[in-house]
């Protein structure tokens, strides 16, 4: 196999895995060698190699074997060869400012050891877990995302907890986007902006959380960018979080994107039940270990990790009601018990859909890639699949049809509308069809 080659299987799996994917994952891959079916690859980091074998091996061994070239197997060596996206943190610690660090405080609560991983949340939690080792990293910024309370604020705690621990010649600084505004803004006040540039300037780590808050704030957004830039261009480690990815956030200028774009980008997921059943579990153990005398029946906490779904936030409110409750009238908690303390919460939480769900179910169910679904290759066994799950997501979310072709890699209105129609007209002809829709609608909705 030659460069030339894995030149070619580069360019397809550019067009099968995404933007982000590819450059995240693919491009820090340089091909070593092929030997008795076997090719090997240098990355700069084990995380990098591992990841790509769990997710994205079989892809790699097909196209080669499709360009050519018979792989069996594929292996990953971990070599300085491999261009890392962006310089190692921080070797040497800067010194210690003269000035407070503009740091907010840290929940002691928010620790890995109480941190439930699962699957929509596993990479996050790699990816934060390496950071806060302290040690080189081939990503910077580290940018993590998602929806309301799915524990994105926990993981940053978690990280500074744990540098503080290993490495507590750093300066570690987590603030809010909107705390990172007051300071400025205070600065210009008192017309101290070279002590506030100076201040951030000596931070070894800076965390910014929820940093679509600085959107539309022009002058927050350049001193943030010049803050950004200086402490990159020092090998500082940045980790930043946000409720939506880089590219999506309104009213934050492109360079900024691009630049929060270069490291790794990771997504929280929404919870699925085997998560929140876990996180709850991890409370009511935790408060059990303090209050002995805590009992609940069989069922109590699947009845709330199936219905209490919007996020954790919510999950751990109606856990803290029952125990509050539990303890006042020192009875079992029941399950009547919980739907009539909780009968608000579960009002509120009835199930809202997302297109993404639709979109991983019917991946799930099609036996195809997700990146497949909603990329734009338009083979038979693709379109059908796809035309469901935008029929399925018009249907089950109250999603225009703009934004649903939005969310299929920026299809138009009109493809998605033709796509809803055949699936109408199927479902009264094609009992196959109907079937599969009555399955994924029944999935989705447990
Ligand atoms: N995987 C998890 N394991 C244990 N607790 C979790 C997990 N995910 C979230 N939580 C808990 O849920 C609550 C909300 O999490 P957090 O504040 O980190 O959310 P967030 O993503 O930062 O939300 P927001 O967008 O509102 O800032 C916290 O109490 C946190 O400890």
């Amino acid at each position: 196999m030659t460069d030339e080659l894995w030149g070619q299987v580069r360019q397809k799996l550019q067009e099968t895995v995404g933007a982000n994917n590819y450059s995240t994952w693919i491009e820090p891959l340089v091909f070593s060698s092929l030997q008795d079916g076997v090719a090997t690859f240098a990355v700069p980091t084990q995380f990098i190699g591992d990841w790509v074998r769990r997710n994205f091996a079989d892809q790699i061994k097909h196209l080669m074997t499709t360009a050519g070239s018979a792989v069996t197997r594929i292996e990953f060596a971990v070599s300085k060869r491999a261009p890392a996206k962006q310089a190692t943190a921080a070797k040497t610690t800067a010194p210690k400012p003269a000035g407070e660090l503009p740091g907010a405080p840290l929940d002691s609560r928010f620790t890995f050891d109480s941190f439930v991983v699962g699957k929509p949340n596993e990479l996050a939690h790699a990816a934060a877990k390496r950071v806060a080792e302290g040690g080189p990293v081939s990503f910077n910024p580290l940018f993590l995302y998602g929806g309301v309370g799915l524990g994105k604020t926990h993981l940053m705690h978690a990280i500074a907890h744990e540098l503080k621990a290993r490495r507590p010649d750093l300066n570690v600084v987590y603030l809010s986007a909107e705390q990172f505004m007051y300071r400025f803004v205070q600065a210009l006040r008192e017309r101290k902006m070279m002590d506030f540039k100076q201040l951030f300037r000596s931070v070894d780590v800076l965390m910014v959380d929820d940093v679509q808050f600085i959107a539309g704030k022009d002058s927050t957004q350049e001193e943030f960018f010049h803050t950004f830039n200086a402490l990159v261009d020092q090998n500082k480690q940045i980790i930043i979080s946000a409720d939506r990815a880089p590219g999506e956030i309104k009213g934050l200028e492109e360079r900024i994107k691009s630049r929060l774009q270069s490291g790794l980008v990771v997504d929280l997921h929404p919870t699925d039940y085997e998560l929140r059943l876990g996180i709850l579990q991890t409370k009511v153990d935790a408060y059990r270990a303090k209050n002995d005398d805590l009992v609940m029946s069989d069922g109590v906490l699947e009845f709330l990790a199936h219905r209490i779904s919007t996020n954790v936030r919510v999950l751990e409110g109606a856990l803290t009601r029952l125990f509050a409750f539990a303890s006042l009238v020192g009875r079992e908690i029941t399950l009547e018990l919980a739907q009539d303390c909780l009968a608000d919460v579960l009002r509120a939480s009835d199930r809202k859909i997302t297109i993404e769900e639709i979109q991983r179910k019917v991946s799930e169910h099609y036996n195809i890639r997700f990146s497949d679904l909603i990329g734009p290759r338009r083979m038979r066994n693709l379109a059908r699949p796809r035309q469901i799950a935008m029929y399925l997501a018009k249907q089950l979310t109250s999603r225009s049809l703009p934004e649903i072709g939005r969310r299929f890699g920026g299809r138009d209105h009109t493809t998605v509308m033709h796509g809803v129609r055949k699936i109408e007209e199927l479902k009264a002809l094609d009992s196959q069809i109907s079937d599969d829709l009555d399955l994924l609608r029944r999935a989705l909705e447990a």
